[in-house]
């Protein structure tokens, strides 16, 4: 199961073709809109979530609500093309900066240099275009086709605000991923707490104030996978290293943490690892959940906790000192619109991310073209390991 994106910021349209998804299981728009509608909230985004409404169009891989087990072809409108039609090319113009929107500042932290001198594009608009997170909602919808196959096998995945400028939450830990999500859908910063979320609103707003910016970390929660998914006899197929990769591969994404993540290099192993326990009802489990359901590449059984750290955002309305690739002259770096913050929508991203890549997990150790076979082959693995 794989799935490629395509698709400019400022172009007319994102594309998702995700391949490997079984026949027969249901999709509905709505369900792919939803995750949608949840990545372009969360305070501290700028002008141009006012500006999209992004809606799904399924035009392959779907007839009457089902799978066909052919490639999902998902499309996105930018509704923001409309402004862009000239500066994006759609019809040939005069070799005009002006009108062309020509970028030859580069901005510290984006990819703007890097990109434009690996590419060759003297106009670092062309690296911008792609290298925006415009293209993460093209990933939550294909993270919204993985979190349905993964809900039918009975796997819940959630995501919440830990942390904004080092302000940091804190809640009841043996919250259920559904009270979880509860509380972080009805706050503008998506965190659990009531204190923390206030806090993280003033630094929002402070940055914003400042032409700054601020990052954080974000949390995804996952129950539901059964013991055993992914495999320690080869290294790429470790399931947390997976995982880690896709993390980091979302824009401005820096760090990965599984469970208590960096604090386990300061405790002894007693205060680390997880007691094994067993009982009738629901075969083995672990008595605590230190490593965050992983261990030797593989599930445990117990609720997967994943934090991802998020750099702030590189585009600053106060900006900092960089070099005209033209002129070669020192200068301000380029101030494109920008959100001040983004991280309650990063933690939408992460959560489809981690979805994507636990479906795949499942479909490698679950094949079946056919959703109601793989459906079963899971239950029946559930119940085998439960006695083992
Ligand atoms: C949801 C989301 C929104 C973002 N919005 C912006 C933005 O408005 N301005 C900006 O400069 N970067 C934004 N970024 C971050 C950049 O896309 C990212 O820093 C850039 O692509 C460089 O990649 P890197 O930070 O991973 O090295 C956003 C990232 C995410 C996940
Ligand atoms: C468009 C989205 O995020 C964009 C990500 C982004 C960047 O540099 O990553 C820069 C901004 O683009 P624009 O200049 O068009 O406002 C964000 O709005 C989105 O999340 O849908």
């Amino acid at each position: 199961m794989r799935y490629l994106t395509a698709g400019e910021s400022h172009g007319k349209q994102l594309t998702t073709i995700i391949e490997g998804i079984p026949s027969h299981l249901p999709i509905l728009n709505d369900q792919i809109n939803e995750s949608l509608l949840r990545r372009q909230g969360g305070y501290g985004r700028g002008r141009r979530m006012q500006i999209e409404k992004d809606l799904v169009e399924i035009t392959a891989g779907v007839r009457h609500g089902y799978t066909l087990g052919s490639p999902i072809s998902l499309v996105i409108n930018n509704d923001d093309f409309k402004h862009w039609r000239n500066i994006m090319g759609e019809n040939p113009i005069p070799d005009d900066e002006e009108v062309r929107r020509t970028i030859s500042r580069p901005r510290p932290g984006h990819a703007d240099l890097n990109g434009g001198m690996k590419y060759g594009h003297r106009d670092l608009r062309n690296v911008l275009e792609r290298s925006s997170a415009r293209e993460t909602a093209a990933r939550v919808a294909a993270g919204a086709v993985a979190k349905v196959l993964l809900s039918e096998l009975g796997i819940k995945v959630g995501a919440y605000v830990r942390e904004i400028a080092g302000i940091v939450s804190s809640f009841d830990e043996s919250m259920t991923l559904e009270e979880r999500v509860e509380i972080a859908e009805a706050s503008p910063v998506r965190t659990l707490d009531k204190k923390a979320e206030k806090e993280m609103m003033d630094a929002i707003d402070q940055a914003k104030k400042e032409g700054d910016s601020i990052g954080g970390v974000v949390e995804v929660y996952v129950e539901g996978m059964p013991p055993g998914v992914g495999s320690y006899v080869q290294y790429d197929r470790k399931l947390d290293s997976r995982i880690a990769g896709s993390v980091v591969s979302i824009n401005a994404f820096k760090g990965v943490e599984f469970g208590i993540g960096f604090e386990a290099a300061r405790r002894n192993g007693s205060k680390v690892h997880d007691e094994i326990a067993w009982e009738e009802s629901h075969g083995y489990y672990r008595k605590t959940n230190r490593l965050g359901g992983f261990e030797g590449g593989m599930t445990t059984g117990m609720p997967l906790v994943i934090k991802g750290v998020m750099k702030p955002i590189p585009t600053l309305y106060k900006p900092l000192q960089s070099v005209d690739i033209d002129t070669k002259e020192p200068f301000a770096a380029s101030i494109e619109r920008s959100d001040s913050c983004a991280v309650p929508a990063a933690g939408v991203v992460m959560e489809h991310v981690v979805a994507f890549e636990l479906a795949r997990a499942m479909m490698e150790q679950f094949p079946g073209d056919y959703f109601p076979r793989m459906k079963q082959a899971v239950e029946a693995y559930r119940e085998e390991v439960r006695s083992f």
